[in-house]
């Protein structure tokens, strides 16, 4: 390969979720991702209700087509043409596919950064795994690939630039109040929350703090901004799983209505736990909680996603310029928000556990200590 201003690395490897593109492919998706999880059929029917309301098409896949494009503006704009390359964890164009694909175009060394933000077992090993499988089966057939994530990126400055230049919009629409800020983030068995992040771990675990790290610091930059502190509280949506499992709560609509019952009249909602408008957003929030916020009688602005905001894309490729530079052992000062964590470079073998299958293999992993 010639060098492509990234060295080591040879190539950029974007991994998501993915969705259907069509009615018939949404009860395909739905069982590709609760296989084997104890994800009750009513629940099924219920999701595969809010897609097909979406004419069965998930907004997932054409927004990290969008990414796909400003990141490659952006590294061409800085000079670097390491091709990128795209694979999914649950839908076409599939991560396995995608890595041989790779090995078959002669990279060997790969830099993944994926579309979720946070750690946990959901948002960031179980990414992992499924890279282990598609890099063991390129493995197998006889190409050896090595493949490196970027670190966690909720607390980098261009990530929550972005979501806070959102929020400064919507509050901009609700120009007569100080309405009460929601963040809102995906909800998780709280025994998954308690065990996101490497330990030594608070009561919390990081996927909490960080989305509350994340919330503080918006706060604090508007308020720097506009003088104005606005109240705020972290919140969450789609819960799944069966009723008798406790989840991470409160869930936005109940929150929406103790608010109302407060006599707050206006809200600004965030969606920090997601990188663009995924299904959750516009069906839980701009769907179900608006429709919550209407019966109430609030008023309800919902903040844009970082999407393909430029502080976030720029944000994004700064990271794997970071990391190309850690690779090549040049010094590197992670950036990250006032008092956040710059997260890890490789996740020890005991973060985010996966709790049913606790020797699954993952891959971006420190080697066992000692
Ligand atoms: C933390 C987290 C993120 C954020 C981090 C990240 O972005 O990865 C996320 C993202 C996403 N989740 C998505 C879709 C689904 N998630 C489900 C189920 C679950 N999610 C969980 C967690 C998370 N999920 C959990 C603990 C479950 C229970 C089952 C299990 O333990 O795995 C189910 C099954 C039906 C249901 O139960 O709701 C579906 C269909 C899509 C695609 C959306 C689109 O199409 O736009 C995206 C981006
Ligand atoms: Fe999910």
């Amino acid at each position: 390969m010639p060098p492509s201003g990234l060295e080591p690395y040879d190539a950029v490897l974007l991994v998501s979720f993915g969705g259907p593109e069509g009615p018939d492919e949404v009860m395909p998706f739905l069982r590709q991702v609760t296989g084997g999880r104890g994800i009750p059929e009513e629940r099924l029917q219920e999701v595969a209700g809010h897609y097909l309301a979406f004419g069965g098409r998930s907004p997932i896949n054409d927004q990290c087509r969008e990414l796909l494009a400003a990141l490659r503006a952006e590294l061409d704009a800085r000079g670097l043409d390491t091709p990128l390359y795209w694979g999914n964890r649950n839908t076409a164009p599939w991560l396995g596919d995608t890595m041989a694909q790779l090995a078959a175009d002669g990279h060997r060394r790969v830099l993944a950064v994926t579309t979720s933000a946070y750690p946990s077992y959901s948002s960031c090993r179980q990414y992992r795994e499924n890279l282990w499988d598609a890099w063991d089966a390129v493995r197998a057939a006889g190409t050896e690939l090595q493949v490196d994530r970027v670190r966690h990126y909720a607390q980098h400055p261009g990530f929550v630039d972005a979501n806070t230049d959102a929020v400064r919009d919507a509050l901009a629409k609700l120009p007569d109040e100080v309405p009460h800020l929601l963040f809102v983030t995906h909800s998780l068995p709280t025994a998954m929350a308690a065990t996101a992040g490497p330990p030594p771990r608070s009561d919390n675990g990081s996927y909490v703090d960080w989305h509350q790290s994340v919330a503080e610091e918006i706060v604090w930059q508007l308020r720097r901004s506009t003088g104005v502190e606005h109240p705020f509280d972290l919140v969450y949506c789609s819960r799944s799983g069966p009723p008798s499992q406790p989840w991470l709560e409160p869930d936005i609509n109940d929150r929406l209505a103790e608010l109302a019952a407060q006599g707050v009249r206006s809200v600004v909602v965030s969606p920090i736990g997601f990188v663009s408008d995924h299904m959750e957003v516009v069906f839980d929030l701009d769907t179900e909680a608006r429709e919550t916020a209407d019966e109430l009688g609030l008023r309800m602005e919902r903040a844009a996603t970082a999407g393909v905001h430029p502080a976030f894309v720029s944000g994004l490729v700064e990271l794997v310029l970071e990391r190309a530079a850690v690779e090549r052992s040049e010094p590197a000062a992670p950036s990250v928000i006032d008092g956040g964590s710059p997260g890890l470079l490789r996740c020890p073998a005991d973060c985010c556990p996966n709790l049913r299958e606790p020797a699954r293999p993952a891959l971006c992993q420190a080697p066992a200590a000692g």
